[in-house]
């Protein structure tokens, strides 16, 4: 590539730049979210799509996330949590299974370099779901990675992961009879409370999503932040996961604010 088309490209990617944080600038005059959540739907159906490898999918969806990571990022949306394995996917053929982990273990490495999106924006990961199905080597990488960005605090990554919202919500509610069980004071040992349950979800470490984002125009929520998304805005665009970009993301936080803007007028009208 010659000197001219590389200051070419380096112009329309400062004017990219400029473009996005202009209209970031004008975003941020209205409430942002808290927290967005992402079901990355549609991988598979890229490959297919675009005849590539199964693979393939998987891979350029990683690379989608990084880039509306960023984005998220830029725009200060705090939390961000993303459905990376359910449980039930643990039920694909044994050999496609093999190759998620072995793509998830080597993406949580890379998010853990020193250039990474995580470490460039201060953020905490956690990994969400029952760790102790996963293969040895992808739990001790998604225990280091907890470890290693335990001390940034700028935002929170939330990574689910041998994940169902049915196995969190039972745990939470087992873990909270262990812990009424065990008090002293009999008076209490009947009643759980919402506030019980919720101290032992795996996604305490996170408010309620304001959005749940599911790509490729699928509705469903597929077992995905049940007891959270209550009063989530629900946005499922047509667009494979891969394929998911910065106008997807404006178009949901555009909705978010429509939708509070009607919940303050519900409001004022009711006084
Ligand atoms: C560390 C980290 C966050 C890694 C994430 C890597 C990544 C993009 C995982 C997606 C996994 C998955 C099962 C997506 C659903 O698409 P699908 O396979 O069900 O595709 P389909 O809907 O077309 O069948």
């Amino acid at each position: 590539m010659g000197n001219k088309e590389n200051q070419n490209l380096l112009t329309s990617y400062n004017l990219g730049n400029i473009a996005r944080r202009l209209l970031f600038g004008i975003l941020s005059m209205g409430p942002i979210p808290d927290h967005i959540a992402f079901i990355m739907d549609g991988n598979r159906r890229y490959s297919k799509k675009n005849k590539l490898e199964e693979g393939t999918g998987h891979n350029l969806g990683f690379t989608a996330l990084t880039s509306m990571l960023k984005y998220c990022y830029e725009l200060e949306v705090k939390y961000i949590t993303v459905y990376a394995f359910s449980i039930d996917n643990f039920k694909r053929r044994p050999e496609e299974v093999k190759s998620l982990m072995e793509l998830i273990r080597e993406k949580i490495e890379s998010l853990i370099k020193e250039d990474s999106i995580v470490n460039q924006h201060g953020v905490r990961v956690y990994f969400v779901g029952d760790l102790k199905l996963l293969d040895d080597s992808v739990r001790l990488a998604a225990e280091k990675a907890m470890e290693v960005t335990a001390g940034n605090s700028k935002a929170v990554l939330s990574i689910c992961i041998a994940y169902t919202s049915t196995n969190e919500i039972v745990n939470a509610v087992e873990q909270s009879c262990v812990e009424k069980w065990d008090e002293l004071d009999s008076s209490t040992k009947n009643s759980i409370s919402v506030m019980d349950v919720e101290k032992h979800m795996y996604m305490r470490v996170a408010p309620n999503p304001d959005i749940v984002v599911r790509t490729s125009g699928e509705n469903r929520l597929s077992n995905f932040l049940l007891w959270q998304s209550a009063n989530s805005i629900l946005y499922n665009p047509a667009a494979l996961w891969p394929e998911i970009g910065l106008r997807h993301l404006v178009w949901a936080v555009l909705n978010f604010q429509r939708n509070q803007a009607c919940l303050e007028t519900k409001k004022k009208q009711q006084h």
